[in-house]
């Protein structure tokens, strides 16, 4: 069936795989990777239109998506989820970065160069109400990108896309009806249809579940599940809060105004949150596990909203919310680092590891004010696994120095072992 070599080159590894892939995407081929990605919107005023600033939507991501795997991409209401998805998707103009998919740059490709594109990366949008053109069939909404990319599949269109109808779990006999005519999740199921027609690589789904029941939400995303593993798709499933990701994506980026304060595998990321912001997103998050009753105590309030992304705070950008935040945290950007194998994050006080600027200990003002809506129980862990994490990265130190110091014959004293 598949015409196109770039296509067995690519997913039927993938495939093979499967979708149960948590942890396994490390191995795998690199589908997009996205480098220094900034979008800007201009603020323009007056009768000359001058620009008297900007909207700092997405501000410096540096991410990649693996073949086979989901990334999902969390945060609140205008940190700039839909900005990144729009970017790759290159249904937006990036101001600065790079964005390569499958090593090449497509960054500033125009109409033409990016036709074949079109076919390889696909969106779904959130809104299953106003996504489908109300006065086209479902045949017409779901065989139109065959029309527009010129490709005429096997059998036809209308039979294809009947076939396409019966993968998402709709009846192909519906082939003539409106979009009205159905619920919001049977809508969904229609853009799904829609987005997989072509066959795409990579499929970018954008709150794909939010505006739909909570017991409809569950179906969408097993079945984005399931045609992940029959079809071996990547995912990039964008979400604002970790309910609906955590059960399908292999690796977790956590947004906060325009940048990604965290990137982990999923797993990781669940069992120590290491940025003080993930820690409040799952806090925030319900847990249904009874196991886990303590959980519910660690309740973290966020104060305010989100600040104005046309200023964006100095330094980290979390540290007028943070309660960990000091001095350094306003004067100096936190760069993303890999701190533990599979775990990047952004932030100088890291929960769950050793403190990266502790010679900074003075809290600011505002996370003292933080800090009052944060759970005792919140912060005595907090402290109890800094205080563990470092103990056991000096006992390491201290380890790791003695054996290379015994072998070479040299007795350089180990930076912060004690004596
Ligand atoms: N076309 C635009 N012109 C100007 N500003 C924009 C435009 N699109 C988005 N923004 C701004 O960029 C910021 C990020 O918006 P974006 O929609 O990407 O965030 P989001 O995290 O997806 O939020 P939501 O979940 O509410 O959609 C917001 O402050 C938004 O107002």
């Amino acid at each position: 069936m598949s015409e196109n070599p770039k296509d067995a080159a690519v997913t039927i590894p993938a495939q093979s795989t499967g979708g149960e892939a948590a942890g396994k995407s490390g191995d795998r081929e690199v589908l997009l990777k996205v480098s220094g990605l900034q979008k800007h919107f201009p603020i323009k005023k007056g009768l000359l239109q001058r620009q008297v600033g900007a909207v700092h939507a997405v501000d410096g991501l540096d991410f990649e998506v693996r073949a086979g795997e989901t990334l999902g991409v969390v945060g609140e209401s205008g940190c700039g989820k839909s900005t990144m998805g729009r970017l790759i998707t290159r249904l937006l103009e990036p101001t600065a970065g790079k964005i390569e998919f499958e090593g090449k740059d497509i960054t500033h490709l125009g109409v033409g160069g990016m036709r074949p594109l079109r076919r390889d990366v696909q969106m779904i949008f959130q809104d299953p109400y106003s996504s489908l053109n109300p006065r086209h069939t479902i045949g017409t909404i779901v065989g139109a990108p065959f029309k527009l990319q010129g490709v005429e599949p096997e059998g036809g269109i209308k039979k294809e896309v009947q076939r396409l109808l019966s993968v998402v779990g709709l009846n192909p006999e519906h082939y003539n009806r409106y979009p009205h005519e159905f619920s919001g999740g049977q809508r969904q199921r229609i853009g799904i249809a829609r987005a997989l027609a072509l066959k795409p690589k990579l499929v970018v789904a954008d709150e794909p579940v939010s505006a739909l029941d909570v017991s409809i939400q569950a179906q969408v995303v097993n079945l984005l599940d399931d045609l992940q593993q029959e079809l071996g798709l990547t995912y990039v499933i964008i979400a604002h809060d970790l309910s609906v990701v955590r059960h399908v994506s292999d690796r977790i980026a956590v947004m906060y105004l325009g940048k990604i304060v965290e990137l982990a595998d999923r797993d990781a990321l669940y069992k120590a949150p290491m940025h003080p912001y993930t820690k409040a997103l799952m806090s925030a998050v319900p847990i249904p596990d009874p196991a886990r009753k303590s959980a519910k105590s660690e309740r973290i309030l966020l104060q305010g909203d989100v600040p104005s992304p046309i200023s964006p705070p100095t330094g980290c950008r979390f540290h007028t919310r943070c309660w960990k935040a000091t001095q350094i945290c306003k004067t100096t950007e936190p760069k993303l680092v890999e701190l533990k194998p599979g775990q990047q994050v952004a932030c100088h006080h890291p929960e769950n590891f050793e403190d990266q600027a502790p010679q900074d200990t003075v809290l600011l003002t505002v996370a003292k004010a933080a800090a009052e809506l944060v759970a005792d129980e919140v912060l005595a862990e907090s402290a109890e696994t800094s205080a563990a994490v470092a103990a056991e990265v000096a006992e390491t130190a201290a380890s790791e120095s003695e054996a290379p110091a015994d072998e070479a014959g040299e007795s350089e004293a180990p930076k912060g072992a004690q004596d």
